[in-house]
């Protein structure tokens, strides 16, 4: 995929893309957090949980394999993600992207490295207590199949166990950017303002306080 772009006066010199990962556990805010930091920060929010619904509302055959894994909880293979991933990437004329939603798991990660050749500038993780987050998914309202107790206690444990994992890959390389989303929504994003106002250093963890014992990429 070639993501980068020509620069204005369309030289050979070429524009890097700018990409942000945003993870956090289900009903963590990440989609309601996206949309304010694309409004006020000039980025492209694309929700790959959405990407992967429009897959299932298009009616093919991958739509339906999509539809049966979500509705169990669990993550669609990497392959497929990233394909339709990339594709919406491609689809848009954009030199920032907010990505929310991925990577969820190790196989997401390498998946993306491989195919892009990219990697995020940084990655923001809304870090929210469980119980607050089943409680807003149980009033989102949205209409999701994924939206019941049985499903949600499944999508926790994926997290826990297949998301966390990414998160201690990234704080090895410096990259996570934690902010405390169990507040309300106008104090999680003064959290978020402050690091991307403040650019990469900001509430940056650094690697040799964290062991990263599970991700060999
Ligand atoms: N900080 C917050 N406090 C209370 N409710 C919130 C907060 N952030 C989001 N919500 C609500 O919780 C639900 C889940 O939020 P959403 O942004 O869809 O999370 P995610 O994309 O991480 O699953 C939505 O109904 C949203 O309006
Ligand atoms: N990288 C991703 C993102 C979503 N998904 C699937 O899509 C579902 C919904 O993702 P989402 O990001 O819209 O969910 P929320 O965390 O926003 O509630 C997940 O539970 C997975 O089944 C995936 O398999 N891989
Ligand atoms: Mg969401």
């Amino acid at each position: 995929m070639d993501l980068h772009k020509e620069d204005d006066r369309g030289s050979a010199k070429q524009k890097k893309v700018k990409i942000v990962f945003v993870i956090g556990g289900p009903g963590s805010g990440k989609g309601t957090q996206c949309k304010r930091i694309a409004q006020q920060f000039g980025y492209t929010h694309l929700s790959v949980g959405e990407i992967l619904r429009q897959e299932i509302s298009s009616g093919s055959e991958t739509g339906s394999m999509i539809q049966k894994i979500m509705k169990e909880g669990k993550l669609v293979p990497s392959d497929v993600t990233v394909r339709l991933l990339q594709q919406a990437m491609q689809g848009i004329n954009s030199d920032k992207f907010l990505i929310d939603g991925f990577p969820r798991n190790e196989e997401n990660v390498k998946a993306f490295e491989d195919l892009t050749k990219m990697e995020p500038e940084f990655v923001l993780y809304l870090d929210c207590p469980q119980d607050e987050m089943e409680k807003r998914l149980l009033s989102r309202n949205e209409g999701r199949e994924d939206d019941n107790v049985e499903t949600i206690r499944k999508r926790f444990k994926v997290f826990m166990e297949s998301t966390l994992p990414t998160i201690e890959y990234y704080e090895s390389k410096g990259k996570i950017r934690k902010v405390d989303a169990g507040k309300s929504v106008d104090e999680v994003f003064e959290s978020i303002k402050v690091i991307f106002s403040q650019g990469k250093d900001y509430n940056k963890v650094p690697p040799s306080r964290h062991k990263c014992k599970c991700l060999i990429l």
